[in-house]
């Protein structure tokens, strides 16, 4: 679907050139949310400008659904960009139009007739959730409502890509949640790609498929989110891990275990994907003669499956105790037993 080729961002300044992109290699499939994490300089929004030619790339090519969007003429460029929607940090709205109005506009840009654009405009409202308040301007709307109008303004044109630009990293954390929810709901309602920058792993982990990872414009890391997430490599990519899956309180709590719990055994057990959940803590005390102890852990959700850690005991006779770690170690969960610091 997008297929990105040595693209290269040089910005030539006064005192010096800044290499913001440097041939950054990445392949989005249809249907995808496609996450980009970096710090602050890493070069996300040029990267993300440069997908619908904000910015002009130095070098390299951007193929989206078989269109070459970097040799693309003016003209060209205006109708390509009708099919690439785009969301913004600080929502970009027309602050003296209505909420109907900021919507109608890229339809008016299109030439639709009044009609037309009434009725897709009230669609639009609907799909975002905002029924009822067309007539109100921007100033009167949320955080969360006015990010609702840009996704709608993105999606006027019937966009096959949606680009998003920290289109959460105005909004508090539960906000946060329900425009991430609506992304998802449109992805999967209108079969969009999805292609969001973020320095929040939070964001990759709720809702992206892939994620890459870029540092001083390239990218360092790739892959699925889940993977990302359980073998993260480089340094960075740990960092953001960390981020959501970091426990403060991992040593201390395994010294409390070990001193705390002296019979039996203590295991660690690490969940993986969509398949795992808890119920095999309870299959395990219905099957052997065995009392489970949840000592510490935690497991989350991601669009790729549930992961995590959880550290339990095992109490009971010896020779059940064996018999039901080796049949943790027949699922697909990790198990290690007497884990230390
Ligand atoms: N118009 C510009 N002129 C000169 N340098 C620029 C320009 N835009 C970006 N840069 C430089 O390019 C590099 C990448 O910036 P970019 O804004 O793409 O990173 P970012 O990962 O999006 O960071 P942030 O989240 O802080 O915006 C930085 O060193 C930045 O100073």
């Amino acid at each position: 679907m997008i297929s990105i080729k040595e693209l290269s961002k040089v910005f030539h300044t006064k005192d010096q050139d800044v290499q913001a992109v440097d041939q950054l290699n990445l392949e989005i499939d249809k249907g995808e949310i496609y996450g980009v994490i970096g710090y602050s300089g890493a070069g996300k929004s040029t990267f993300i400008r440069l997908l619908n030619r904000l910015e002009d790339p130095t070098a390299g090519s951007i193929r989206i659904d078989n269109q070459d969007i970097t040799s693309l003429n003016k003209g060209k460029l205006r109708l390509a960009r009708q099919e690439i929607g785009m969301i913004f940090q600080h929502f970009n709205l027309l602050w003296s139009r209505t909420v109907h109005d900021n919507i109608a506009f890229p339809l008016e840009i299109a030439g639709m007739t009044k009609a037309k654009r009434d009725k897709r405009v009230e669609e639009l409202i609907d799909l975002v959730g905002l029924k009822g308040r067309g007539q109100s301007y921007p100033s009167q709307l949320s955080g969360g409502q006015k990010q609702r109008v840009g996704i709608a303004r993105a999606l006027a044109n019937n966009p096959k890509v949606l680009l998003c630009d920290e289109a959460t990293s105005a909004l508090d954390p539960e906000t946060t949640d329900s425009i991430l929810d609506l992304l998802v709901d449109i992805n999967e309602k209108l079969g969009l790609t999805i292609v969001l920058i973020t320095h929040e792993m939070h964001v990759i982990r709720k809702i992206c498929h892939q994620v890459a990872v870029m540092e001083s414009g390239r990218i360092v890391e790739q892959g699925d989110v889940l993977d990302v997430f359980l073998y993260p490599k480089e340094k960075v990519t740990k960092r953001f891990v960390d981020q959501v899956m970091g426990d403060p309180e991992r040593e201390h709590s395994l010294n409390l275990i070990n001193d705390t719990y002296k019979t039996g055994e203590i295991l660690q057990l690490h969940f993986i994907g969509e398949n795992t959940n808890q119920a095999l803590i309870s299959e395990i005390s219905r099957s052997f003669k065995v009392d489970v102890n949840i000592l510490h852990g935690k497991i989350t959700q991601t669009q790729k499956g549930a992961y995590g850690t959880l550290f339990v005991q095992f109490a009971g006779e010896e020779q059940e105790i064996k018999r039901a770690i080796e049949y943790c170690r027949s699922t697909s969960v990790e198990v290690e037993v007497s884990p230390h610091v």
